[in-house]
């Protein structure tokens, strides 16, 4: 068995005259959830609308299990599940009235229609709607149903596009988790521009940036990536001159807030353990000091600088 479920080559796509994505590669794991992350207009969508068959790209190829979806998209279609940006719900439809039509267009037997509805139903926690006009659900539920018909005919491959855009908290963490068991039987790929929302879902992270790769490997690698690299500390007895604080291994400190300061250093955040012992020493009264997480504008900034560095 393949480990693999799709593979993107050199995939470039221009809708105009500029290229929205350029060279892409990568491949989907056969099981588990793959993030594809990137801010706006990063080219996200383009790269999933390709996948899924929506549009055709401009150079290189995209198979899943081995079939083109450019060359053969009725067959490679079978195998995928999509849910885009924008749901394609019909609100004026039931629960079961909108499921139904979807089995049908996703050619499911009509003798398996029933079945097949019943189990996206009871995996999506939707049953007790089943009668409930889509425009009187929340939408939480409602993305429930978008999530219900990208698994109705059991894809290999479940495409979703910023699944949890516009939910509210509670909302955010029940689509999440429905994800992560939805995962548990087939491959996913969910693209957002959250970065906490891939750390938070997926096991496999690829991340672009106006249009190409800049960061391709597990969430593991990601995390360790992206390690803090500045604290902030509020001192209530801060030293008349702030170059004090800045002890070996700090690089810079900058005053933020009354008596409070960001530090950044280079190495080991264990430097935060080096400036508490140092307060205490000097009576600089310490009243917090905390690690800084790093922003993906910060990351993005680094990974882009990395990548320039590479040309
Ligand atoms: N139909 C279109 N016609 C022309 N340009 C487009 C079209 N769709 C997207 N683009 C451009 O292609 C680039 C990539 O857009 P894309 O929608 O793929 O990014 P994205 O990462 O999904 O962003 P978002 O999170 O905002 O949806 C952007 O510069 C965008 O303006």
């Amino acid at each position: 068995m393949k480990s693999y479920i799709a593979k993107i080559e050199h995939l470039s796509h221009r809708y105009t005259r500029d290229w929205a994505i350029r060279d892409i590669n990568f491949e989907i794991p056969s099981q588990g959830i793959l993030g594809l992350l990137g801010s706006n207009g990063a080219g996200k969508s383009t790269t999933m609308n390709i996948l899924c068959g929506v549009i055709n790209q401009t150079e290189g190829h995209a198979h899943i299990d081995g079939i083109s979806v450019r060359d053969n998209p009725v067959e490679a279609k079978k195998l995928i599940g999509f849910l885009p940006q924008k749901a394609p719900l019909h609100l004026e439809l039931t629960v079961d009235e909108y499921l139904r039509h979807c089995a049908y267009l996703r050619s499911v037997p009509q003798s398996d229609i029933k079945a097949a509805m019943d189990m996206a139903k009871a995996k999506c926690g939707i049953t007790h709607f089943s009668n409930r006009l889509l425009s009187n659900l929340s939408g939480g539920y409602q993305q429930r149903v978008g999530i219900a018909q990208a698994i109705i005919h059991q894809p290999k491959l479940v495409v979703l596009d910023e699944p949890t855009n516009g939910l509210d908290p509670n909302q955010i963490l029940e689509v999440r988790k429905l994800i992560k068991e939805i995962a548990e039987e087939r491959a996913v790929i969910l693209s957002t521009h959250i970065l906490s929302e891939v750390q938070a879902t997926c096991d496999n992270i690829i991340m672009i940036e106006l249009g190409r790769v800049v960061f391709a490997d597990t969430m593991y690698a990601f995390n360790n990536y992206i390690a803090p690299n500045s604290f902030v500390v509020t001192l209530d007895q801060p030293p008349t001159a702030m170059d004090e604080i800045r002890l070996p291994g700090i690089t810079e400190v900058e005053l933020i807030g009354p008596r409070m300061y960001r530090c950044r250093f280079e190495g080991s955040a264990d430097i935060t353990k080096t400036v508490i012992g140092h307060a205490l020493e000097h009576g600089w009264d310490l009243k917090e000091i905390y690690l800084e997480k790093t922003s993906l504008d910060g990351v993005f900034a680094q990974l882009s600088k990395n990548a320039a560095k590479e040309v």
